[in-house]
């Protein structure tokens, strides 16, 4: 057990897929998944441990933002020594090039969170993809029909901004960022700390500056098709 999660050691896969939201971790686990066992209800943030294709491979709920994150992947290396995490999010287009509906692989991740800037000191580390990952997931998605990205994305602390501040994401914009989304910066660099894998893998549900969503039936298929790459990862 560990302070957020009731799963005993041995409870919890090598290979962690990590949707935001538990009831994505559900879905999965009732849609993808064999022999499937639930390990985690402690905040309603659900795990599951199960079967694909004969590989065994738990999925979890993360929560939102990076301090969430930071909290279950922690707990996921120092108490149940899992080897890859692999993030399975939404997030809103900032090019005009990435649309609705869109798959990117963050590469890196930008982040105006704080929780670096303590960590390094001030100086600036690059929260990066494991190549390996990467690599194979843009293989396995490139076979797919689905419109691929690969690139930087922004993991902000903020979903509503203030009106004061402006447009907050034209520097970002500017600087070839491809998303923005909320947890990747905190992934990539917890797994840099414990030398484990990570990657993210995003759908584009919303395009910020044309005001575009998704429906939700989009969303359900091809937030399944991003998780059909991510289970092929395992
Ligand atoms: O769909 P998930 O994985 O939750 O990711 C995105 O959606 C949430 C905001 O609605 C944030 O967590 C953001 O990163
Ligand atoms: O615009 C969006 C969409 C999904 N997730 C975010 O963080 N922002």
């Amino acid at each position: 057990m560990s302070i957020h999660n009731q799963a005993k050691k041995g409870d919890i896969a090598k290979t962690v897929l990590l949707p935001g939201d538990p009831l994505r971790a559900k879905f999965i686990a009732d849609n993808f998944l064999e022999d499937t066992v639930c390990y985690n209800e402690v905040r309603g943030m659900l795990g599951y441990t199960g079967y694909y294709n004969g590989q065994q491979v738990s999925v979890q709920g993360t929560g939102m933002g990076m301090p969430s994150m930071s909290i279950y992947a922690t707990e996921l290396i120092e108490e149940y020594d899992c080897e890859q995490l692999i993030r399975i999010g939404s997030c809103g287009s900032i090019q005009p090039e990435v649309q609705l509906r869109d798959i990117i692989l963050a590469q890196g991740a930008c982040t105006d969170n704080g929780m670096n800037q303590l960590r390094f000191g001030g100086l600036q580390f690059a929260p990066l993809a494991d190549f390996d990952l990467l690599h194979r997931a843009y293989t396995i998605a490139r076979g797919k029909d689905v419109n691929l990205h690969v690139g930087n994305v922004l993991s902000s602390d903020f979903f509503y901004n203030d009106e004061h501040i402006g447009d907050p994401f034209a520097v970002w914009q500017k600087f070839n960022v491809l998303a923005v989304e909320m947890e990747t910066a905190a992934l990539y660099t917890i797994a840099a700390k414990y030398k484990k894998r990570a990657l993210s893998i995003l759908t584009v549900s919303d395009h910020i500056p044309e005001g575009k969503s998704t429906t939700s039936e989009q969303r359900q298929t091809t937030f399944t098709q991003m998780m059909d790459i991510a289970l092929k990862l395992v």
